[in-house]
């Protein structure tokens, strides 16, 4: 679908399907279209190009339906501030005819205490916490939560985490969109990126990982020659660059680099002081930096081969904050590896 405001295009020939029971992160970053998409998805605003499915139905034509079964909580939620919470959760409930009851819901989101205080009177985290019972409404079938960790604390954070996994035990199928990036890679199955409208990158975390414009770190510590070792690494296709870390280097960064020549020179080739002082013997940790997670087997067969015992080997992967910048960079310059 396309959504357009004027010229502009908040959402550009996006194809996208979530399927049933999954938790579905959406990132993007400001602007890039997740509100207006989600906007899509209840109807609020409707495709300049394109059409939508929502549990196979059509939220133009089956607008009732779609709210019935889908519970959101939406990005900027605002209050009634002369109401309780008691009162705002009554209104969903008679507007959904379901029998829930405002406690219960209200204690799943640790908001039991204020029940009966005007909304008025909350902070923003009690506010959002408010709004995700209101999106438990009714067990909905799907669940749309816009940014739901905005405005808590962690007790909060953690709360939105776990009630999204017992929904989606439950059954429901799990939409957000998320900045806190740490969290998605603790609730979600599979994740988009969107840049400006377009869908940059989508997988589970691992494929991200393994096409992500971003290299993984992968610390060989060897019984045997470094130097050997660097050598045999820098070899295997899919390494950007290998250095054996120097003693007291406290990362690869200021270690020497693959193209520099033996150990005990800097990136200019020309020996340092403090380098020819720092030499090995007592360096045996080789960094290797990879295009991709799926080379670290070749590396440490590479490495055996050259007749270097590798003693441990600790893979630092790509998170999901490096794979989104990445992502979003490469998509906005057409930029390189980094
Ligand atoms: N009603 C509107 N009229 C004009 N432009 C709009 C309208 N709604 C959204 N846009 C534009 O569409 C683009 C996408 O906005 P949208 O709110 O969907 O992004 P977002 O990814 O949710 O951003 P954020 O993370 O900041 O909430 C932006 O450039 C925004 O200015």
């Amino acid at each position: 679908m396309t959504k357009r405001y004027g010229p502009d295009a908040a959402v550009e020939d996006l194809s996208l399907s979530v399927e049933s029971g999954e938790i579905y992160g959406f990132l993007g970053p400001n602007g890039a279209g997740k509100s207006t998409t989600i906007n899509l998805l209840m109807d609020y605003v409707r495709p300049t190009e394109g059409s939508i499915r929502v549990l196979g139905l059509d939220p133009r034509a089956d607008v009732v339906d779609v709210h019935q079964r889908v519970g959101i909580l939406p990005d900027g939620f605002s209050v009634y501030e002369n109401r309780t919470a008691r009162d705002h959760l009554r209104l969903v409930i008679d507007t959904k005819g379901t029998d829930d009851h405002p406690e219960a819901l209200l204690e799943r989101v640790g908001l039991a205490e204020a029940i009966d205080d005007d909304a008025g009177s909350y902070s923003r985290g009690m506010r959002q916490r408010l709004a995700l019972a209101m999106a438990l409404v009714g067990e909905p079938d799907l669940l749309i939560l816009d940014e739901p960790f905005s405005g808590l604390d962690p007790h909060g954070v953690r709360t939105v985490r776990e009630i999204a996994h017992e929904e989606n035990e439950r059954g429901a199928t799990i939409f957000f969109s998320s900045h806190v990036l740490g969290q998605v890679e603790l609730v979600c199955d599979r994740m988009g990126i969107l840049h400006e409208g377009e869908l940059v990158a989508e997988g589970t975390l691992e494929e991200l990982r393994a096409e992500a414009p971003v290299t993984t770190e992968l610390e060989l510590v060897v019984d045997g020659d470094p130097e050997r070792a660097r050598r045999a690494a820098s070899g295997v296709s899919g390494v950007v660059d290998a250095s054996v870390a120097m003693a007291g280097a406290p990362s690869s960064d200021e270690s020497s680099s693959v193209e520099a020549g033996p150990p005990s020179a800097d990136v200019d080739g020309e020996p340092t002081p403090s380098a020819t002082t720092a030499t090995a013997p007592a360096a045996d940790t080789v960094v290797v930096r990879l295009e991709s997670t799926d080379r670290r087997e070749d590396v440490i067969a590479a490495v055996e081969e050259a007749g270097v015992a590798i003693r441990r080997a600790d893979l630092e992967e790509p998170s999901v904050e490096s794979i989104f910048v990445a992502q979003t960079e490469e998509a906005a310059d057409g930029g390189e590896l980094r």
